[in-house]
């Protein structure tokens, strides 16, 4: 039972004396484990060996902060300066439905010359030239009316939204909020900054812009009228729709089809210096040339194989 004690009386011991070490680093000292005195010494620490680690420390630790005051405030600033599509003017315009007119005058499209209503105004791109359902009856075009759907409002699978949108679940709820053929179209030239003159106008409240090419009276004619209108975004009766397809600059069929589609639609050509846009075009090709050339060497040695195989066959 003494023995006992004394265990118990050393290990407390023991405990005591390891739990006050003493912190300071490199000093040293002597422990009782109770099965005998140990020396120990204790490791300098980084700070230890090295002073102005602590001061260091703190002068990365405020530029950190400084910079991450400056990042919020920049970010914010940048928030407030978003395009006038992201602001609640467009909201106010797409639900409204009074006309052209509800452009909030103080908004930065408003400001802008280049996003201004008027603008679209002088160059006669804001004419009211709807067709709505009436497409096909006012161009009296029987090709057209091909394909139609009779299910006009039928979502088609990879529908194009609006390039600039955020509203649409607020103005979903007004039935005149639907897709509209367009009443503008940028018929190219390819490479010339056609999607960058596209998003320009689209900035306009008033405006609302496919995102895609759609490439209806190239390639696609033959899917209808009604499929052409579903590629639209959807917009409000106040609202221009338009859409661009370079290509249709370079097509022979298109300018007989848009005549067709609608004489009076506003056509919109951006033109850029000839060399430099062969450039950009030759550079946006240039895989898919370089894959026609690979072709052509290898239907070239085809065609060779195959005319050395007839001939050393006729001399046979
Ligand atoms: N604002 C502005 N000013 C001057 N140039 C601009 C602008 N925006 C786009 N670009 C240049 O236009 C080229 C892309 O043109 P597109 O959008 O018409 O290309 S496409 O036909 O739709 O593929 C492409 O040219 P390259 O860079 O030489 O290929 C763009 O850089």
């Amino acid at each position: 039972m003494q023995h006992h004690n004394q265990q118990n009386h050393q290990k407390k011991q023991t405990y005591v004396m390891v739990q006050y070490m003493p912190l300071s680093t490199g000093s040293t000292g002597q422990y009782n484990s109770g099965q005998g005195a140990h020396q120990f010494i204790l490791p300098p620490s980084l700070e230890g060996r090295c002073p102005k680690l602590t001061r260091y420390k703190t002068i990365g630790f405020l530029a950190v902060t400084l910079l991450s005051v400056i990042l919020l405030v920049v970010m914010v600033s940048h928030t407030e300066m978003a395009p006038p599509y992201f602001s609640a003017s467009r909201a106010e315009s797409k639900t409204s439905g009074e006309g052209k007119s509800m452009a909030t005058p103080n908004s930065a499209a408003a400001a802008s010359p280049m996003c201004s209503l008027s603008v679209l105004q002088d160059a006669g791109l804001a004419e009211e030239t709807e067709l709505g359902d009436k497409g096909a009856e006012v161009n009296n075009d029987p090709d057209l009316a091909r394909g139609a759907p009779s299910g006009a409002h039928a979502e088609p699978s990879g529908v194009i939204e609006a390039q600039s949108d955020p509203t649409g679940a607020a103005a979903d709820d007004d039935p005149e909020y639907r897709r509209r053929f367009p009443t503008a179209i940028v018929i190219g030239a390819r490479k010339a900054g056609t999607r960058a003159i596209l998003r320009f106008i689209g900035l306009h409240p008033d405006v609302v812009t496919s995102r895609r090419e759609t490439h209806f009276f190239d390639r696609e004619y033959d899917q209808g009228l009604e499929w052409y209108r579903q590629q639209m975004p959807k917009s409000l009766p106040s609202q221009m729709t338009i859409e661009k397809t370079p290509n249709y600059l370079v097509d022979w069929d298109t300018p007989q089809r848009v005549y067709n589609f609608n004489a009076s639609i506003k056509l919109i050509l951006i033109v850029r210096n000839p060399i430099s846009r062969t450039v950009s075009d030759y550079v946006q090709l240039r895989p898919s040339l370089v894959k026609l050339l690979a072709l052509r060497t290898s239907f070239r040695t085809c065609s060779e194989v195959h005319s050395d195989n007839s001939s050393s066959s006729s001399l046979v």
